[in-house]
């Protein structure tokens, strides 16, 4: 019987995984794929932001894939195969989506042929009922380049692609971010010369095509992932990294970001004025560039407080809040989980707490903490991209 096929979605935080995701999730052909959604944060939230359809299975596992891989995986996939067995769900695919900072070389490692060694019975009907087909990495042209030279983990998520995804061309409007858009390309083909680069706002894209079942050869993808793979084995015993199966799964096991990735919630209660939050997030993001790196939430809006707005925040990049007709579950609160690079907690929630009950000074105290030394956006960042 053939396995069933298992594709990883990963790429840099906010590069447009479940922009995807949902997309590719809407076609009917893909009622019957079971996905893995991956939270990086205390307040979960993805599971409320990515559209799961009737027919759909959705996981979520906490903490970091990567860093809790061990345990997570194996087992998240382990639970589906016990739910089939039993008929009480059926799916023919799966997709895993991984965090924006998530290492793909562990998680690649756990579900190949000759990667992390069975440990169980768990482990081998794993092995023996799932087959890793693809590795999809989404690029985003605004921040992609940044994160490429500043964070490691998105170099690797590019190199252990098959498939490269394009993400906001369609912000591409005038010829000098086409030609960043072609020097990319040049860039991503260095770093992974294997994998096929698609731009996913070009005529005849089809996202259906990324998770077709295939081969997926991490030999065929060069040397540094060969390499990488083998670094794994030889860490797992020392990082604790499978060596501890059973181990919990934690929000904030994020060990192998360093000590700078910070990430953390604020919640709220009552609705928000929209423009006192509006000023708070261009603040924010103009204040502290590239070290925001991720602000996502649900936001309950002082005017339409029955029609929750969705933020996302990329790095200096604000864009458009998407605005559901309903709240997707019966917390109503407003939710925004931050991720950042050395960037504390306190003052962004000073500058929130500022912001929304109109204290200019307060605000511009908490600026000063937050250390805003204005990294300006280099290269391609400085086009704007995006108004807040
Ligand atoms: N214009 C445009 N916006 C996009 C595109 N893809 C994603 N976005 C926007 O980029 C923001 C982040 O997109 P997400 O799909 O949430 O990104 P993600 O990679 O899932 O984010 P994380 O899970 O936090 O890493 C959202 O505001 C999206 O609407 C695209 O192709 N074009």
């Amino acid at each position: 019987m053939d396995k069933t096929p298992v594709f990883v979605l990963t790429g840099f935080l906010g590069a447009g995984k479940s922009t995807l995701l949902n997309r590719v999730l809407a076609d009917p052909a893909f009622g019957d794929t079971a996905v893995i959604i991956n939270e990086f944060g205390d307040v979960a939230l993805d599971h409320d932001l990515v559209r799961v359809g009737e027919t759909k299975i959705a996981r979520t596992t906490t903490g970091c894939l990567c860093c809790t891989v061990g345990s997570d995986i194996r087992s998240t996939l382990h639970e589906l195969h016990v739910l089939a067995s039993a008929g009480e769900i059926a799916f023919g695919r799966v997709i895993v989506e991984t965090t924006g900072l998530a290492d793909p070389a562990p998680l690649v490692n756990q579900l190949i042929p000759g990667g992390a060694q069975a440990l169980g019975l768990r482990d081998n009907l794993v092995a023996r009922n799932f087959e890793l087909t693809g590795v999809v990495t989404l690029v985003d042209i605004v921040t992609g380049e940044l994160s490429i030279e500043n964070h490691f983990e998105a170099t690797k998520q590019i190199a252990f692609a098959d498939r490269i995804v394009l993400a906001k061309t369609d912000l591409a409007r005038d010829p000098a971010s086409v030609r960043d858009i072609d020097s990319l390309k040049v860039r991503l083909a260095g770093l992974n010369p294997a994998a096929l680069i698609d731009d996913g706002h070009q005529e005849g894209f089809d996202p259906a095509m990324l998770f077709q079942r295939r081969v997926y050869a991490p030999s065929s993808l060069g040397d540094d992932v060969v390499g990488w793979l083998a670094l794994e084995e030889a860490v797992r015993g020392d990082s604790g990294h499978g060596s501890e199966p059973n181990r919990e799964p934690t929000a904030s096991s994020f060990a192998r970001h360093g000590a700078r990735i910070r990430t953390f919630a604020l919640t709220r209660t009552d609705p928000i004025a929209r423009e006192a939050f509006g000023k708070f997030l261009s603040l924010l993001a103009t204040s502290a560039g590239p070290r925001l790196l991720r602000v996502k939430g649900l936001v309950q809006d002082q005017d339409e407080p029955d029609r929750p707005r969705i933020i996302h925040v990329v790095q200096h990049a604000v864009f458009p809040p998407t605005i559901l007709n309903a709240w997707p579950s019966e917390d109503r609160r407003t939710r925004l989980v931050f991720i950042t690079d050395g960037i504390d907690p306190e003052p962004v929630r000073q500058l929130f707490e500022a912001a929304l009950n109109g204290k200019p000074g307060k605000a511009g105290r908490a600026l000063g903490k937050l250390g805003a030394k204005s990294q300006k956006p280099s290269g391609r960042a400085r086009a704007n991209w995006h108004a807040p």
